[in-house]
């Protein structure tokens, strides 16, 4: 075997040390309300892109994001640059911020910034000033190289500078928050005695909360490691009930919703995320999809992402940054079913739901496959069901029913999903719902000869059917007998080209509601022992079946007798 590259050596990593913890109750919890979401959509997805957001998008995305319903949303880091700084006073000069709605800034726990970060602020009428500096045991042995106490005196003196300088500019209504940035690298203990350093000059109450917000800034572990962390920082913290215990998770495992939804287990109250996850790395927490985790257990997400695509058009502009087609509730593919198994289930459950649904309008959601209704985030039952190689009947009757009203009988759709997979194999890719109903009625609805007309007189021991059929080499009169309109014009079809014929199976239905509808009709014909289907299509319910029944032996390769071949033929005989 190849040796693996020598870079690739898994020894040079330690696995994270668990949290000891003997009362684990997070794992009893559930989540039964929305928590306070905050967007960080402007601040930490726009400082990880290679092109932060220009002015107009930054406020493209703002009233996004207030049209969603975000009641927090931090708008920047306005002592990191002009752009920022700017877009923050036009929000507060242009009356941008509607009332309920609280803008925050970030800022380091150094004077000029926190200075700078007030000025951006002036004249708002509520904000939250959000400070942090790094607490983890890297961050503080090689990045600045200090000692816990030290480390925590950068933090006790941005805390004094924040009240100070709030206290200068009475007319905002401030909250404050306070990030242990990297707290998923800091032992619990001082993250704890950190905080509440911070919070011993904040003196905050019930009435008037600071955040403390507990970022993985890097996510190092498993979903429960941080759970656990969380749970000890609510049970050890001082002053929890004049708390908002915030998270922040990223997504470098892969796990950064996962990790939130536990860490509100463990006793957290507000989240702060991106809509859908740009951010850092790997990314912030997506905030569409934990909301929509929380819509699709029944709680109220207290977001509208009923838009979703005003979402994603909007996100994909403003950060130059596509949405993959496999995002949870947002791609493009993530209602669609290829495979027969899931298109089949998907298609019963359907038909099943709509029929509960017309009874009972309040009835619960309950389809394979389908975690919610792709309707409610204004997707289409169209891109539900598509159709490749792996598709089965199921799949292909849908696409025909949803789209062209055709409802196939069962022996129908066996014979036709074997066209479908021909053409699929053949042109190694997804056959669209047109293609689908050009190789039902080029395969079924032939139509090489026409009924012109027809007569019938019905008795009580037989019918008698007399019809004149079009075909290339002229008009042709047949005339049968026989027990119902079909039989008699089967055993006319049957005399006239010699063929043993027997109508197996026959299925009919209107292509819509009025009277003037379309009748469409289904035949499954036996000629000479040999099975053939088709379908015919007309006004006239008996003309459909008699059409349906041509077509058949059209398909059949059966030939129509006009009275000079059969003279011929018997003079040649
Ligand atoms: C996890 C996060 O997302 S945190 C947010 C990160 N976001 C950003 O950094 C985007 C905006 N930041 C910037 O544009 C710049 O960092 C600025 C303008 C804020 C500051 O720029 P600069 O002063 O040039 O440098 P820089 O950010 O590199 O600061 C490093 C210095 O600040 C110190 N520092 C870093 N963070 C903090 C903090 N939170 N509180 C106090 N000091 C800090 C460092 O120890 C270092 O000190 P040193 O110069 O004595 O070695
Ligand atoms: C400033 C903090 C909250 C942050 O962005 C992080 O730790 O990821």
């Amino acid at each position: 075997m190849k040796p693996f590259n020598a870079n690739f050596n898994h020894q040079k990593y330690r696995p994270f040390a668990p949290v000891q913890k003997a009362d684990r109750r997070w794992p009893g919890n559930i989540i039964e309300t929305a928590p306070h979401w905050c967007s960080v959509d402007l601040r930490d997805g726009n400082q990880a892109l290679m092109e932060p957001m220009t002015p107009s998008q930054k406020l493209e995305m703002f009233k996004l994001l207030v049209d969603v319903g975000f009641k927090e949303i931090e708008v920047g880091f306005p002592a990191a640059s002009q752009t920022d700084f700017d877009f923050v006073r036009q929000l507060i000069e242009e009356d941008l911020i509607p009332d309920d709605v609280t803008i925050q800034v970030l800022t380091q726990a150094r004077e000029h910034l926190i200075a700078r970060s007030f000025d951006a602020l002036k004249g708002a009428r509520r904000a939250i000033m959000h400070l942090y500096n790094s607490t983890s045991v890297v961050q503080r042995e090689q990045v600045f190289k200090l000692s816990r106490e030290e480390i925590k005196a950068i933090a006790v003196q941005g805390a004094e500078w924040v009240k100070t300088y709030a206290a200068q500019q009475p007319e905002t209504q401030w909250q404050f928050q306070y990030s242990p940035e990297s707290f998923t690298g800091t032992e619990i203990d001082y993250a704890v005695e950190v905080c509440d350093a911070v919070t011993d000059i904040w003196q905050p109450t019930p009435e008037h909360k600071v955040i403390i917000n507990l970022p993985a800034t890097v996510e190092v572990s498993t979903p429960n490691v941080y759970a656990d962390q969380i749970e000890t920082v609510c049970d050890t913290i001082a002053r929890r009930d004049a708390l908002i215990i915030s998270l922040h998770t990223h997504n470098d495992r892969g796990c950064g919703v996962a990790a939130a939804e536990l860490g509100l287990l463990a006793g957290a109250d507000r989240l702060e995320g991106t809509l859908l996850g740009n951010g850092e790395r790997t990314g912030n927490m997506d905030i569409v999809t934990a909301a929509m985790n929380l819509y699709s257990q029944g709680i109220d997400p207290e977001l509208d992402l009923s838009n979703m695509d005003r979402i994603i058009s909007t996100v994909e502009r403003c950060t130059q940054l596509a949405v993959h087609p496999r995002h949870a509730y947002a791609g493009e593919l993530v209602f669609a079913a290829f495979s027969g198994s899931h298109q089949d289930a998907i298609n019963k459950c359907m038909a099943i739901d709509a029929a509960q649904r017309a009874e009972d309008p309040e009835s619960h959601w309950q389809v394979a496959y389908l975690p919610i209704n792709p309707r409610d985030l204004g997707r289409s039952y169209q891109q539900v069901i598509r159709i490749n190689s792996q598709s089965g009947k199921g799949g292909v009757a849908y696409v025909m029913e949803q789209d062209y009203g055709v409802q196939m009988p069962r022996w129908l759709q066996v014979d036709f999903s074997g066209y479908i997979q021909k053409r699929a194999e053949d042109s190694e890719t997804e056959v669209s719902s047109a293609d689908i109903f050009d190789t039902f009625t080029s395969t079924y609805l032939v139509n090489q000869s026409r009924i012109d007309s027809y007569s019938l007189n019905r008795s009580k021991d037989a019918d008698q059917l007399s019809a004149t059929v079009a075909t290339d080499g002229g008009e042709l009169d047949i005339a049968g007998a026989g027990k119902g309109v079909l039989d008699a014009f089967v055993s006319a079809l049957s005399a006239n080209t010699g063929c043993d014929m027997v109508l197996i199976d026959y299925s009919e239905h209107t292509l819509g509601h009025d009277e003037q509808a379309e009748a469409m009709t289904y035949v499954q014909l036996s000629v000479d022992g040999q099975r053939f289907c088709a379908a015919g299509k007309s006004e006239d319910i008996v003309g459909a079946s008699l059409q349906a029944v041509l077509n058949a032996v059209s398909r059949s390769g059966a030939t129509l007798q006009h009275e000079t071949t059969k003279e011929s033929e018997a003079a040649e005989a």
